[in-house]
C-alpha cells in the first residue's frame, strides 16, 4: 500500500513517516510541507536521516495523492478540510489525526467521506481507545453522583485546548450517561463560578516541557474516587496507530469511521 504524509516535517509527520517505512507491506510515496518550507524538494530520506527514499515532499497535495493510496494528515484544521475534499475527489484513503477542528470542519469531514474512506480520530494509541470504552462503561455504571473530571497535560508547542483526546473522553462519559457533552461541559473555571453543577463534566488543561500527553478521567463522589489513566512516552504509539488505519481502512466502503471503529472496540 503506497501511503503518503502531509505536514511531513511536522513532529508527527516525521514519526509517521517512520512508521511507514517499517511498516509490511507499505512504501512511503511522499510527503508534503507548505509552499516555502526549506523542506520541499529534498527526498524524504533526507528529513529523516536515512538516505535516498526516492519519493519527493512538494507544496501540491494533489500530486502526493495522486502518487498513493492512502494519505495520512496530521496538520492543522485549515489542511485537513482541503485534504479531506481532495481525498473524496481523487478517490482515497484518509487518515486523520488533526485536532482542534470545529464543528462546520468536522461537517466538511463528514460531507467527504460520502465517497471517501476516511478514518478520524483524536488519538491513534490503541492504549486511549481502550480507556475511552472503559470511560463510557464506568460512566453508565457509576452515575451523576460521581462528578467526572477530565485532566490533561501536554507539550508546550501545543495549540488547541482541551486537547482532542480529552474532548473523546467527554464524549465517551457523556454517551455513556446518554447525554450530549455540549450540553454539560465546562472547559474552563476563573473566578467566582459558584459550586458545581451536579452532572457536569469539567475540563483541565496543563502544559509543559516535553510532555508527549497525558489524560486522567476521574469519576468523584462523597467518599470515594475512581480514576482511569492514560500516559504516552513516544509518539511512535500515534503512528503505528495510524498506519493500522489505513491497512484497515483498504478494505472498507467509503465512510466515516474512528479508531475504535478500527478496534473493534
Ligand atoms: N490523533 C492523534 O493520535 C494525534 C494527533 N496529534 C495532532 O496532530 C496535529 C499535528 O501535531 P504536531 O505534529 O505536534 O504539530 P507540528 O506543528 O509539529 O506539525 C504540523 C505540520 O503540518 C504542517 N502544515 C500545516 N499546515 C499545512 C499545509 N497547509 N500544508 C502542508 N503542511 C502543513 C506544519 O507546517 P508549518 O510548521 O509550516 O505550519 C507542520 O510541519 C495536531 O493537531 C495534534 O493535536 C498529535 C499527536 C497524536
Ligand atoms: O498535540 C499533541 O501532541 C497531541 N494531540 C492529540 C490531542 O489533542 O489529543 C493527541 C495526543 O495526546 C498528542
Amino acid at each position: 500500500m503506497k501511503i503518503g504524509i502531509v505536514g511531513c516535517a511536522g513532529r508527527m509527520g516525521r514519526m509517521l513517516m517512520n512508521a511507514v517505512v517499517e511498516a509490511e507491506g507499505c512504501t512511503l510515496s511522499g510527503g508534503t510541507e507548505r509552499p516555502g518550507s526549506p523542506q520541499v524538494g529534498q527526498d524524504v530520506g533526507a528529513v529523516l536521516g536515512l538516505g535516498k527514499l526516492n519519493a519527493v515532499i512538494s507544496d501540491t497535495p494533489s500530486t502526493l495523492f495522486a502518487a498513493s493510496d492512502a494519505v495520512i494528515d496530521f496538520s492543522a484544521p485549515a489542511a485537513t478540510v482541503a485534504h479531506a475534499a481532495l481525498a473524496a475527489e481523487m478517490g482515497k484513503i484518509l487518515i486523520v489525526g488533526t485536532t482542534g477542528l470545529s464543528k462546520e470542519d468536522e461537517a466538511r469531514l463528514a460531507e467527504a467521506a460520502k465517497s471517501a474512506t476516511i478514518v478520524y480520530a483524536p488519538n491513534f494509541s490503541v492504549g486511549v481507545n481502550l480507556l475511552m470504552a472503559l470511560t463510557e462503561r464506568a460512566a453508565a455504571i457509576l452515575g451523576d453522583d460521581y462528578d467526572i473530571e477530565i485532566v490533561e497535560m501536554h507539550h508546550h508547542h501545543k495549540v488547541d485546548s482541551p486537547s482532542g483526546t480529552a474532548l473523546g473522553l467527554g464524549r465517551s462519559a457523556a454517551k455513556g450517561r446518554a447525554v450530549a457533552l455540549d450540553s454539560v461541559w465546562r472547559k474552563s473555571r476563573d473566578g467566582l463560578v459558584g459550586a458545581r453543577p451536579k452532572g457536569e463534566i469539567g475540563f483541565a488543561t496543563l502544559r509543559g516541557g516535553d510532555v508527549v500527553g497525558d489524560h486522567t478521567v476521574m469519576f468523584a463522589s462523597e467518599g470515594e474516587r475512581v480514576e482511569l489513566t492514560h500516559k504516552a512516552s513516544s509518539r511512535a504509539v500515534f503512528a503505528k496507530g495510524a498506519v493500522r488505519a489505513a491497512l484497515w481502512a483498504k478494505e472498507q466502503k467509503p465512510g466515516l469511521y474512528s479508531m475504535r471503529d478500527v478496534l473493534g472496540l
